[in-house]
């Protein structure tokens, strides 16, 4: 398939969203093919819908495979009806979280297994695998004292995770970067986020230089 897959990946907290909402704008106008942004869980109606399930902080009783499946089932629909399409169609993907976060959520924070929670995106994902990963890092207790300052609405069910959960998420995150080091990318998320920006689009551009001016 042609086309370019980017993601975006860290703990809750890291930056993804604040990054991407400056980013795009920017690697607009030096793209040379069409660039659209999306996110997991989510991007079309169907995604969305099982997004709200997910993290609808009134689903305490959600098992946790049920949730994995969950995951895996709107990254599916959100592969077919979205980036798919879009890849054929030569465009520049950037999605805020894809398997990645499937593997250090449910695979280490919820202790599935990493292993387990891979083969089944191995089924919902047919392969599908991202060219670049850009993995924001920041330590588990900074990403939710940001959160904990600047959220207004009530948190979801994955923010009100112990500080445990979120370590175990991060741990493999680090896990993942060292075993993927062609793949993902780590940016110090620390940094004020103007300095992450440029951080994130350096990595892109240095990595897939014949896609932009
Ligand atoms: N580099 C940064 N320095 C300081 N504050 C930041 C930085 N990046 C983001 N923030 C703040 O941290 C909060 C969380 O950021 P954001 O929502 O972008 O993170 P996220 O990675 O998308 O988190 P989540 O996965 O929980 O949605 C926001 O209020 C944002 O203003
Ligand atoms: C894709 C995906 C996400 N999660 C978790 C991570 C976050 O806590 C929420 C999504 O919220 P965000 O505002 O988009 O960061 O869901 C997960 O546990 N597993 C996944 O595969």
């Amino acid at each position: 398939m042609a086309g370019l897959l980017i993601t975006f990946e860290g703990p809750d907290g890291a930056g993804k969203t604040s990054a991407l909402t400056e980013l795009v704008p920017r690697l607009r106008q030096i793209a040379r093919q069409p660039l659209i942004v999306t996110r997991e869980p989510g991007g079309n109606p169907i995604s969305e819908a099982i997004r709200r399930i997910i993290l609808d902080p009134a689903n305490t009783a959600m098992d946790k495979r049920t949730e994995a499946l969950l995951y895996a089932a709107a990254r599916r629909q959100h592969i077919i009806e979205k980036i798919r399409p879009a890849l054929a169609a030569d465009k520049i993907v950037l999605c805020d979280r894809f398997v990645d976060s499937s593997l250090a959520y449910q695979g280490a924070g919820r202790e599935i297994g990493v292993t387990a929670v891979a083969q089944m995106n191995e089924f919902a994902t047919e392969s599908l695998t991202p060219d670049l990963t850009l993995y924001l890092d920041v330590p588990s207790e900074l990403g939710l004292q940001r959160i904990a300052a600047h959220r207004q609405s009530q948190n979801d069910r994955l923010d009100q995770e112990a500080l445990s959960f979120h370590q175990k998420v991060r741990g493999e995150y680090l896990t993942l970067a060292k075993q993927y080091p062609q793949r993902i990318k780590t940016v110090d998320a620390t940094q004020p986020l103007e300095q992450v920006i440029t951080a994130c689009q350096a990595l892109i551009t240095a990595t897939y230089g014949e896609w932009f001016d």
